[in-house]
């Protein structure tokens, strides 16, 4: 397998008060998940998400166990979703091939022994996002369209927050272990992602922030309400959320954003608001 990895581990918030820019960057920051004709993982102690992307070309890319997970096939004791945020392509799972177009998501169970992820053109290849947990049964994949997402509509143009939460991996459409993935687009004008913000103790998220434009940025806030920090993020580059971390941002432009749970109660409501005059 043509596999790049790499393992971080948890932090404490009254560790993570004392970090500088650079510090705070390489403990929460991934940068360039999405490599050209290689699958590239990150495993993070926190719920034990894995996250990953993979760029197949001519060839088709396997997903396979690395020797951190200590597993015979990747799925054996996780399950997968994944996105497509490029081209046309497919995902092969134990033989069968589900089609993926631009923004449309896989779920697959655990237990199935064999990924395989191909581009129909290798000159616009399909981009795969993907986020793992630990799961202890195993419930069927299941590809989710555009039109099979539970739509929100949230925020508003005088908030500069105006955006469509696209629920795909979610109780009410696939059943899961614990994995919940979505993804939201910010409006033209808005650029405020899930503000007011929010924690959720009971599980860690990891956002993938996409369609930023070229020279644009997006502006990540993280950390507890009373002690928050910020991340300059890129196109196509994650930010890991730990369950105590507040994670919002405000882009440059408008853009769009993957976001990926895990943890236990997998309501999507189970959040706490913070104002955001009572920020610090
Ligand atoms: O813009 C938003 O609000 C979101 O998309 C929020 C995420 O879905 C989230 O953080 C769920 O916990
Ligand atoms: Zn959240």
């Amino acid at each position: 397998m043509k596999a790049l990895f790499e393992e971080r581990y948890g932090t404490s918030p009254e560790d993570v008060k004392h970090y500088d820019t650079e510090k705070l960057r390489s403990e929460f920051l991934i940068e360039e998940i999405l490599v050209k004709g290689m699958v590239k993982m990150l495993y993070t102690h926190n719920d034990r998400m894995l996250v990953g992307g993979a760029i197949p070309l001519a060839s088709p890319l396997k997903l396979e166990a690395i020797d951190a997970l200590k597993a015979e096939y990747f799925c054996q004791r996780r399950e997968l979703g994944i996105i497509n945020v490029g081209g046309s392509g497919s995902v092969v799972v134990d033989g069968q091939a589900y089609e993926l177009q631009y923004k449309e998501a896989l779920y697959v169970g655990q237990g199935v022994k064999q990924v395989e992820f191909m581009s129909k053109d290798a000159t616009v290849p399909a981009k795969f996002y993907f986020n793992s947990a630990p799961a202890h049964c195993s419930y069927p994949t299941v590809q989710i369209s555009r039109a099979d997402a539970n739509v929100l509509d949230l925020g508003s143009v005088e908030t500069s927050n105006k955006r469509i939460v696209n629920q795909l991996i979610i109780s009410k459409n696939v059943q899961t272990c614990q994995l919940q993935m979505g993804l939201t687009e910010l409006k033209t004008g808005s650029v405020w992602n899930s503000m007011p913000p929010h924690t959720h103790a009971r599980r860690m998220e990891v956002y993938f922030y996409f369609e930023v434009p070229e020279n644009q940025s997006v502006c990540h806030f993280m950390g507890k309400p009373d002690e928050t920090r910020h991340i300059w993020i890129k196109n196509e580059e994650a930010v890991i959320s730990p369950s105590w971390s507040i994670h919002a941002g405000a882009g440059t432009s408008n853009y769009s954003f993957i976001w990926g749970m895990c943890g236990e109660n997998m309501d999507y409501g189970d959040m706490d608001t913070i104002l955001p005059n009572q920020l610090l």
